[in-house]
């Protein structure tokens, strides 16, 4: 079982597709009801229990936001208590803790920044696992490590409540409409249980076993898009220098067979060294240190991923790490000048 990954079949949902910006209430609530009476699941149980959410950056808020809208009763919570507050416009309760949360909801889901935060958050004092008995559930949506995923786990399940990682596939956009891929993994009874919440904010959901699986294959699939980035940006900034206007290549690549959404929807503002935050810089980072790691575990020789990470740090040196990881451009950018100032100094002092 824990090889075998199951990709659950939604029809309802899968006819379903959300308008381009947002998802509207009844649409939502429709997805809510398509997911509970579909009848895959394991008798795919209406959802009616209280639902917990932690922590509301980027993808947190959006993704509580579209339980609100679907009609579920959401208590939430987060580190900086402002960020709570478009959330409670929209009917949401608040509990000052983790621990508050998780004991005044049936399940509780947590969507933090890294695995330092997300054990903090689960773990630590006030954490969710203070709030949590046996008959609860926590889901934990953040991207971390295997080994933290574990960790959080046990602790969890120490109480008697039961526990599913759930990384995400897609960026702010698929959070606001809804669409993202769930990667999943720990107890299945849980995942069916709380399958129409996934089908609320997503557009399909993977169970792949065993604990760690989620995380690993979350960190395989955002290697692959921090190398690709790199790869695109190096080609923006040598097609202009070769005398090519890279608009043009955006739209070249955009017809042929290394198409990806990511080009056409980052392509264009990153030839204006625009760089709007949808996914941070820094967590690029992390999943790119977590993907070494990884790789390191199983003696696999990731070189590309290993010289992409680089590049992503000294971004983040350059003061771009809460921009969007298509910032990483400017890390190639400030390479080349440098390179070209080194080479002014040497011709200068022959
Ligand atoms: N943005 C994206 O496109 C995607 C992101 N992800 C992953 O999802 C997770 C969240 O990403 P995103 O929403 O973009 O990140 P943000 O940086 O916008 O939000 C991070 C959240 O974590 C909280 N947090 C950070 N440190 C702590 C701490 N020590 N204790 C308690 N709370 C803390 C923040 O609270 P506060 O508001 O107080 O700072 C905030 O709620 C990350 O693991 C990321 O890799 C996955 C798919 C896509
Ligand atoms: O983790 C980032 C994403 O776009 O997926």
């Amino acid at each position: 079982m824990a090889a075998a990954a199951f990709l659950c079949a939604r029809a309802a949902a899968a006819a379903l597709r959300p308008p381009s910006r947002g998802l509207s209430r009844r649409l939502l609530a429709s997805r809510v009801a398509a997911a509970s009476s579909s009848g895959e699941g394991g008798g795919g149980v209406e959802f009616q229990g209280k639902v917990g959410f932690l922590g509301l950056g980027i993808m947190g808020a959006p993704m509580a936001s579209n339980l609100i809208k679907a009609g579920c009763d959401v208590t939430v919570w987060n580190r900086t208590k402002s960020k709570c507050d478009p959330l409670l416009s929209l009917g949401a309760k608040y509990e000052p803790s983790p621990a508050e949360v998780a004991s005044s909801c049936d399940v509780t889901f947590a969507m933090l920044a890294d695995p330092q935060s997300a054990a903090e958050v689960a773990c630590g004092a006030g954490g969710a696992a203070e709030g949590l008995a046996p008959g609860k559930g926590y889901v934990d949506v953040s991207t971390v490590d295997g080994a933290t995923s574990k960790l959080i786990e046990e602790r969890i399940t120490s109480t008697g409540a039961s526990f599913l990682e759930a990384p995400v596939s897609g960026s702010k956009k698929p959070a606001e409409d809804g669409l993202l891929i769930f990667l999943t993994a720990g107890d299945e009874s849980l995942f069916k249980r709380v399958a129409p919440l996934l089908d609320v904010m997503g557009k399909s959901r993977f169970y792949l076993g065993d604990v760690g699986n989620g995380a690993a294959m979350k960190l395989v699939v955002n290697m692959v898009m921090g190398s690709m980035m790199v790869s695109f940006s190096e080609g923006l900034l040598l097609s202009e220098k070769v005398g090519l206007d890279p608009s043009t290549l955006v739209e070249v690549i955009s017809q042929g067979a290394i198409s990806a959404p990511m080009f056409s929807l980052k392509g264009p503002s990153m030839v204006k060294a625009a760089y709007p935050t949808a996914f941070p810089l820094k967590h690029q980072q992390k999943d790119l240190r977590l993907a070494l790691a990884l790789a390191e575990s199983v003696s696999q020789s990731i070189p590309t991923v290993a010289a992409a990470n680089e590049l992503y740090k000294a971004a983040k040196s350059l003061g771009l790490a809460d921009h969007d990881f298509s910032a990483v451009i400017e890390a190639l950018k400030a390479k080349a000048e440098s390179s070209q100032q080194q080479q002014f100094v040497q011709l200068s002092c022959h």
